[in-house]
């Protein structure tokens, strides 16, 4: 299978040993998966936990049993770190707190884990003369230019005002007050540091600019398994909602825009990184899908029909309602406006475009979500409560 596999130039590509740390995570798993069933490469999976990837692990006969390893360590404190970077390749690091409810209610958290956790990944394989792939965000260019614009100019259309490039858009934050932006910032920090020990110390280095990927396996569902009070990113919540029948909040009136991508297509692109490493070294890439654009709203009112679909369910009497930012996630929350990537730099690196529509992506998804949480949220909600 894997033998003839050939790269972009047309070069065999050599079996390599991945280390990825935040493996047991969404984006982890759905990675672990593709470099199991379609590569012959080695994956040492570092994460404190693995529920996501159990199904890679287990049982013993697994036809890539022996290729793929999992060290449970938090990288925050474990001397093996070091050592299973020196034994891999290239290091993938998707390690971090990314879930905007925890950016101004837990800053230093979220600091701590998306710049000084990142700190010794990023030495060790400067040191070590090793590669790294970096996830960094869309989020580091926070709001756009357009948003600053009266309401009524003209320049509002011009896409030179809100299409984000790696290379040209500023990075656009609120007062410090707005502590939403502590992840932004830190993200924007460790990527300045990877970029800086490329140009001074020679370190080979991918930057990922993921923009809101979405699938199967991501975050979870309060209460199921997950914390009842946490709150997980848009996908989550509304799934959540759904599943229990209840209104789906729009957050300030979701009027905030963003533009989706189904994980598969983005693995794919993650895929080309690795296996293409003299095209994707020293460049930051945006890796989202600039035809699924929509409102937050827009997005509420497309989930509650796929799902009446998928689940033969009828549809809510009241299929949302809106709340204030401060009431869903307290002091200190901003948004980014709009996120629209340009996709100029990966298509020409890497040749990369995404496929899937927002409808075709959220069916296969919801389907997910049905079939993995319905019974257990029925079984939950049929529960007496303790008074
Ligand atoms: N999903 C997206 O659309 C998206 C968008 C932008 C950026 N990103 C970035 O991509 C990366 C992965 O995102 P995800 O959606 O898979 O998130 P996730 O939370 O599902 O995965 C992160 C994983 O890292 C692990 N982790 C965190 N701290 C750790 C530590 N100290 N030691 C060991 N493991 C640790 C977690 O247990 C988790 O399994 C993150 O860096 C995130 O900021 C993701
Ligand atoms: O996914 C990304 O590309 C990046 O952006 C996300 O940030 P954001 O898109 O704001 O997070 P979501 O939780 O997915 O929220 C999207 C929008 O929906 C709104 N929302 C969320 C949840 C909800 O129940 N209702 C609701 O209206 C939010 O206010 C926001 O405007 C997270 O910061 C990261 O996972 C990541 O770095």
């Amino acid at each position: 299978m894997a033998a003839s596999r050939m790269d972009l130039d047309g070069r065999p590509i050599k079996p390599i040993t991945i280390c990825m740390i935040g493996a047991g995570g969404f984006i982890g798993s759905h990675l672990c998966e593709k470099l199991m069933s379609e590569t012959p490469h080695k994956v040492l999976a570092l994460d404190v936990y693995n529920d996501k990837i159990k199904h890679l692990l287990e049982p013993d006969a697994l036809p890539w049993a022996g290729r793929i390893q999992f060290h449970r360590l938090n990288i925050k404190h474990d001397s093996r770190l070091e050592g299973l970077i020196k034994m891999a390749d290239l290091t993938i690091n998707l390690a971090a707190i990314c879930t905007p409810a925890d950016y101004n209610t837990r800053p230093l958290d979220t600091i701590y884990s998306n710049f000084i956790d990142a700190l010794p990944v990023v030495k060790y394989c400067s040191e070590n003369n090793k590669r790294l792939i970096h996830f960094s965000t869309c989020e580091v260019y926070g709001k756009t230019i357009q948003s600053f614009l009266p309401k009524d100019s003209p320049l509002r259309q011009d896409p030179a005002y809100y299409v984000l490039k790696e290379d040209v858009s500023p990075c656009i934050f609120g007062s410090i007050e707005k502590q939403r932006w502590s992840y932004a910032c830190a993200k924007q920090l460790i990527e300045r540091l990877i970029y800086a020990e490329g140009a001074e110390n020679g370190l080979e280095f991918t930057i990922v600019r993921p923009f809101n990927w979405i699938g199967p396996r991501m975050d979870f569902i309060p209460g199921i398994d997950g914390p009842s009070e946490g709150v997980p990113r848009v996908l989550a919540c509304f799934s959540n909602n759904l599943l229990r029948r209840e209104p789906l909040k729009l957050v300030d009136g979701g009027q905030s825009q963003r533009t989706f991508v189904y994980i598969k297509d983005a693995i794919e692109a993650v895929l080309l990184m690795i296996e293409n490493p003299g095209r994707a070294n020293g460049h930051i890439f945006n890796v989202g899908n600039p035809n699924n654009e929509v409102t937050v709203r827009q997005l509420a009112e497309m989930m509650t029909k796929v799902y009446t679909k998928v689940s033969g369910e009828s549809a809510l009497e009241t299929p949302t309602i809106d709340v204030s930012a401060k009431e869903f996630y307290g002091e200190g929350y901003d948004d980014s406006d709009k996120r629209i990537p340009d996709m100029t730099i990966i298509n020409k690196q890497l040749g990369w475009n995404p496929k899937t529509s927002l409808w075709d992506l959220l069916e296969s998804t919801l389907t997910y979500q049905h079939r993995t949480y319905a019974e257990a949220i029925k079984k939950s909600m049929a529960k007496p409560t303790s008074s």
